[in-house]
């Protein structure tokens, strides 16, 4: 790895990043050279002189170019009944007006080493232009994106680092173990284990985040975690450490202080120096900061009013007859004239008298600028994107060329194992959880304290506890599976956008290791349960009544991350999964025995059925337990719907119906979050 600075400006700060591995980059001032190309936007010419193989697993240079995106979202009706109809509307029907454009036109490029800062005021549509250059949102998007001149495809996603807004991080995850996962799950596979650690450390300290490493990330806001400005630099710790090719920032120094603030723009610009391409959108920028930056596009109302090189925007405007009339911050001028404000500003002649009302005078002041950049600065840009030639061919074939898979399927899943177990061993082992467990235990084993089946009364008494087991350990799971998915979407969906691993990798790690814990309660309850309750005394029913209820606990998780992948809103998931409990156990066949046959087929989804229905069989099986001894035989039980249907002779067929169950859900299971997670825009 080598690059050749020849500019003396690069030698303003050692580079203390990783550095593009193979790209070997050299600044030339001479033309007709073989190797040679101009490169569209950028004012530096590049020599790239390795193989187009050789970027597979390397970072390659990217020359982003976007042309006149324009980008617009449906006015969503309030009300529920509007909205319903105007889904139904077809689509030669939608008026424009039904829809907010949020991006009107917005055209540029970036070059390696080079970053581009997106300013403008709040709502301007910074962080809308970057999920579109990002590939993250395709919808209603007009324009072109290319990324050495080929459209975003699925090979992107692992050349792309993405650092939302809001920080994505497991909050039980110290700062550490977080940058330790990634470094496992992302870096390339022909990386030794030293390596991988030795990159974590390297950007513990780039980003001064030692003092914190053992910290747990925690929920915002909450005391015991790290601080704000800690977990926006370890989101770009855990996109940076892997050396995407083109990182997009959303308000990396939000939350930061300015010295905070410098050294990440520092480092970013460092990052950007040793081949990568950098966009940020930023809020207030020291005037240090702000000549930091490459190029700049300054967005109005979804508008561009600027696009060029930082340092020339003040003179671009100042030719406009904008000036300051105090001293300013230039970030704080410009920043102002975008959203039309313009006190103590001087403003030219054509707009000191305010054509309309006072009140429009800012949009005015918009619109003036916005057809400024129209006129000057636009076509040559647009201009210059058409002239220069193309991107040499191996960088726009590299680009298509996706990377392999750094580690195995098997690989990938022990890593998510452990993560997940990580992540989740608290909820396990909770103490609250473990208390409920031994009490309920123990509360209906003193309840049932030596239960008989001696008379029909007896009987159904040990019948109602059966049913109870069931009714527990199908709500405990349930709720404990059914909020999996809505909790860790928005984590899922990030990673999935990195392409970090496959997704079926990371489904059974989850479930495996959920099961782990659904299995282990009940059999400590059960074991707890079935001699005080003294349920039938032998050892291959005791073992078959435990495996009953743990079948049940296992469909019950499947049906629950079903709900919960098809949902993926904790709040919704929440009510449907209410529902879904409540007609299970109705028709699980204790409350009401006498089903309408044209209700009769929830039954054959219910697995409270089957599994009350396989507890029976195993408990009550053999004729000297079915023949209780009271009088008539407790005749008008076994007469039941329930009972008569039961066959006691060796006939399991609910083990097979209750393991289809689980292993159907959870197929549709996957199914569902595999398409909620592609449609995601996050
Ligand atoms: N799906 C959507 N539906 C409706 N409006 C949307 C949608 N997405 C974005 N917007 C609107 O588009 C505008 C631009 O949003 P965007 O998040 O890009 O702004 P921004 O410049 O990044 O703002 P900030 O600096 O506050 O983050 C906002 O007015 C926002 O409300």
């Amino acid at each position: 790895m080598e690059i050749v600075q020849e500019d003396a400006r690069e030698e303003e700060r050692p580079l203390s990043f990783p550095i593009a591995r193979d790209a070997q980059f050299r600044r030339s001032s001479s033309f007709g050279h073989n190797e040679e190309r101009v490169t569209p936007g950028c004012d530096v010419r590049l020599e790239i002189d390795i193989e187009k193989e050789e970027y597979r697993d390397t970072t390659l240079p990217i020359f982003l170019k976007f042309e006149d995106v324009e980008y617009k979202v449906r006015r969503g009706p309030k009300n529920p009944l509007k909205a319903v109809m105007t889904k139904m509307e077809s689509q030669s029907s939608r008026k424009q007006g039904s829809y907010k454009q949020i991006l009107k036109g917005v055209t540029g490029s970036v070059c390696p080493r080079e970053v581009l800062a997106l300013m403008g005021p709040s709502g301007s549509g910074k962080t809308t232009l970057l999920k579109i250059i990002g590939g993250r949102l395709q919808d209603n998007v007009k324009g072109e994106v290319t990324y050495n001149d080929v459209s975003y495809n699925a090979a992107m996603k692992r050349r792309i680092g993405f650092v939302t807004q809001d920080d994505i991080l497991f909050p039980q995850l110290t700062v550490e173990e977080t940058l330790i996962f990634a470094a496992f799950l992302r870096l390339p596979r022909d990386m030794s284990r030293r390596q991988k650690y030795s990159r974590v450390e390297t950007v513990l300290k780039e980003l001064g985040l030692e003092r914190c490493r053992q910290t747990k990330i925690g929920a915002p806001g909450v005391v015991n975690s790290i601080s704000g400005g800690e977990r926006k630099r370890t989101s770009i710790g855990y996109e940076i450490l892997v050396d995407p090719s083109l990182l997009l920032l959303d308000e990396p120094t939000s939350g930061l202080d300015s010295t905070a603030a410098n050294r990440l723009v520092w480092t970013l610009r460092g990052i950007a120096k040793s081949g990568r391409t950098v966009i940020t959108t930023i809020h207030q920028p020291s005037s240090r900061m702000f000549h930091m930056f490459d190029k700049l596009l300054l967005i109005a109302e979804g508008s561009p009013v600027y696009y060029g090189k930082a340092k020339e925007s003040l003179g671009y405007f100042s030719r406009l007859r904008f000036a300051p009339e105090l001293a300013m911050n230039p970030a704080e001028f410009l920043l102002d004239l975008a959203a039309g404000q313009v006190t103590n500003i001087s403003v030219p002649e054509e707009l000191i008298v305010p054509k309309a009302a006072e009140d429009t005078y800012e949009r005015e002041v918009i619109q003036y600028l916005q057809g400024k950049y129209v006129a000057h600065i636009e076509p040559t840009e647009k201009e210059e994107n058409h002239r220069s030639s193309k991107t040499p061919s191996h960088l726009q074939m590299a680009v298509q060329v996706k990377k392999d898979w750094t580690m195995s399927w098997l690989q990938q899943f022990m890593i998510l194992a452990k993560r997940t177990f990580q992540e989740r061993y608290r909820d396990y082992l909770d103490i609250l959880r473990i208390m409920q467990t031994l009490g309920v235990a123990v509360l209906l084993g003193l309840l049932w304290w030596k239960s008989k089946i001696e008379t029909e009364a007896q009987l159904r008494d040990q019948i109602g506890l059966m049913f109870y087991i069931c009714i527990f350990w199908t709500s405990t799971s349930f709720f404990g599976a059914v909020y999996v998915f809505p909790f860790e979407g928005i984590y899922l969906v990030k990673e999935k956008k990195a392409d970090m691993y496959r997704l079926s990798a990371y489904y059974l790690s989850s479930t495996l290791c959920d099961m782990v814990a659904h299995i282990s309660y009940p059999t400590v309850f059960m074991t707890i349960l079935y001699f005080m309750a003294d349920f039938r005394r032998t050892v291959p029913c005791f073992f078959f009544t435990l495996f009953a209820v743990v079948l049940v606990v296992i469909t019950t998780q499947a049906t629950g991350e079903l709900i919960g992948a098809a949902v993926m809103n904790i709040k919704r998931a929440g009510m449907v999964a209410s529902m879904v409990l409540m007609l299970v156990l109705l028709s699980g066949g204790y409350y009401v025995q006498h089903i309408p046959s044209f209700m009769q087929w929830l039954k054959y989804i219910s697995f409270v059925y089957y599994g009350f229905r396989l507890l029976l069989k195993v408990q009550y099986s053999g004729d000297e337990l079915y023949e209780c001894q009271s009088e008539g035989g407790c005749r008008s039980l076994k007469s039941s719907p329930t009972f008569s249907t039961l066959d006691f002779n060796g006939d399991y067929r609910e083990v097979w119906v209750l393991l289809a169950m689980a292993v159907g859900y959870r197929i549709c299971g996957y199914a569902c979050l595999r398409k909620r997670v592609s449609v995601s825009n996050l």
